[in-house]
Parts: structure tokens; C-alpha cells; sequence
């Protein structure tokens, strides 16, 4: 589980978290939602110790980030290893095959034997249906597939959570799908227990896949709870 309480984040003066507090349940699938700038990419930076923040604190497990200061270095590391993060960007490393990029989280974060590393990328780009692809380069596949190998690399650690930054955004609405796809079936998996936050524009995907709907406005929660039960017009924005 992810708590985030009384998150304050400024830039410039600009108050872009306005202490904000919000759960995510373990294994479950949360997506925020909520107008352009009200905070959502910068809430999913914060939560994966990506932006530093002014007040406030975050707890993934036993690991606490507090606002207000630098966090220890070993804070962030132990922080990254159990929140992985999906980016609309897929940013794959261009330079390593698809497999290279799913190995490399095992290998150098975890300190795994390259063989065990490569047995768990295969069985995960098996799982992500890319097992055909593994000694292709990131650039010789498309846009969804690319992302598909993101979620594979994110799911190599065997994260607690992995939180998703607008990942569809980039794509087209079949390669979109796909992505969803995959995202859903992780959701169902009942051994994984993965919890799952996803920041995106595309309601009708999350309607499907959401347990929990976050509406974020101007920096705070407006909404928490039941995707159907959400007001009208919360889901209606761009
Ligand atoms: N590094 C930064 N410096 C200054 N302002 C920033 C910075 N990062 C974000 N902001 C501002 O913070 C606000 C929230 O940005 P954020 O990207 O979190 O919103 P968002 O809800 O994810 O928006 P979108 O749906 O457009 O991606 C915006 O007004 C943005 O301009």
C-alpha cells in the first residue's frame, strides 16, 4: 500500500500539491484522473522519489520519504527498487536489445546471476507476448510493443508498485489497447499483488481496468472512490 499525506509541492512559488493525501490500496488498480496541471504526473514524481517536495510525507511499505529535506540516498534506492515507474516515453535503453533491457533491472539492481536474469525477462516478454522479440532493438518495434517491453523491464524487480505516467498517451488506439491489455491482465493476476496507479486521459480504458478512481483539481483530491460512483463531469474533461 502507498500512502501519500498532506503532500505539498511548489515550483517556483507555484503551488502545484496542495496537501493532498491519498491511499493506494495494495494489489489494486487506482487511476487518477483530473484536468491538465492539476498535479498528477508531478504526484506520481514525488510518490517514486523523482521530485524532492516541501511538506508532507510518502510511505511505500516501511519505506518513508518526509518533505522538506534531501532524503538519504539509500531512502531513494530502496524506494525506486520496490515503486517502478511507466513513462509515455517507453525510455527504453536504445543502445541494449529488448532483453537487455528487461535483464537490466535484475542484474544491476538487484545483483542477480545473468542466468536467473535472463530466464525471468524471457518469461516476462513472454507474458507481455513480445518472446519473439527479445534480440531486437528499441527501435525496431512499434510504439506499443516498446511499451509493452517497459512494463516487462518495470515488472523484472518484482516491485511492490509501478505507477503509470500517462503510458497510452503516444499511441495509437490499437496499440493503446494492447497496452491496456497487458495492464489488465496483470490486474487480474491474483499471485502478483502488484499495486497499480495509472495517470491517463483515456476514461474509457480506465472504466475497464480501475478498481479505485483518484480525481485530482487544482493540486488536491476532489474525488476518491468507486469508478461508477463518480460525480458526472469528472470524467469528462480532456
Ligand atoms: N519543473 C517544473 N517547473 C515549474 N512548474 C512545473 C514543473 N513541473 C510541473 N509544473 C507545473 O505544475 C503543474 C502541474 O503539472 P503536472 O504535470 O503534474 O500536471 P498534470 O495533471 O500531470 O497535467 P497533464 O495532464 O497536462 O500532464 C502545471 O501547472 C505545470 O506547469
Amino acid at each position: 500500500m502507498i500512502r501519500v499525506t498532506n503532500l505539498v509541492k511548489e515550483h517556483t512559488g507555484h503551488r502545484i500539491l496542495n496537501g493532498l493525501s491519498v491511499e493506494f490500496p495494495r494489489g489494486k488498480v487506482t487511476g487518477v484522473v483530473g484536468p491538465s496541471g492539476s498535479g498528477k504526473s508531478t504526484l506520481l514524481r514525488c510518490v517514486n522519489g523523482l521530485e524532492p517536495f516541501q511538506a508532507g510525507e510518502v510511505a511505500v511499505g516501511g519505506v518513508r520519504l518526509v518533505g522538506g529535506g534531501t532524503p538519504p540516498k539509500a531512502t531513494l534506492v530502496e524506494l525506486r527498487r520496490r515503486v517502478g515507474m511507466v513513462f509515455q516515453s517507453f525510455n527504453l535503453f536504445p543502445h541494449m536489445t529488448v532483453l537487455g533491457n528487461v535483464m537490466s533491472g535484475p542484474v544491476h539492481a538487484l545483483g542477480k546471476p545473468a542466468a536467473e536474469a535472463e530466464a525471468t525477462a524471457k518469461r516476462l516478454l513472454d507474458r507481455v507476448g513480445l518472446a519473439d522479440k527479445a534480440a531486437a532493438k528499441p527501435a525496431q518495434l512499434s510504439g506499443g510493443q516498446q511499451q509493452r517491453v517497459a512494463i516487462a523491464r518495470a515488472l523484472a524487480v518484482n516491485p511492490a508498485a509501478i505507477l503509470f505516467d500517462e503510458p497510452t498517451s503516444a499511441l495509437d488506439p490499437r496499440m493503446a489497447a494492447e497496452v491496456m491489455r497487458v495492464i489488465d491482465d496483470l490486474a487480474d493476476d491474483e499471485q502478483l499483488q502488484t499495486t497499480m496507479v495509472i495517470v491517463t486521459h483515456d476514461i474509457p480504458a480506465l472504466r475497464r481496468v480501475a478498481d479505485t478512481l483518484v480525481v485530482l483539481d487544482r493540486g488536491v483530491v476532489a474525488y476518491a472512490g468507486d469508478p461508477a460512483a463518480a460525480p458526472p463531469g469528472y470524467l469528462d474533461h480532456p
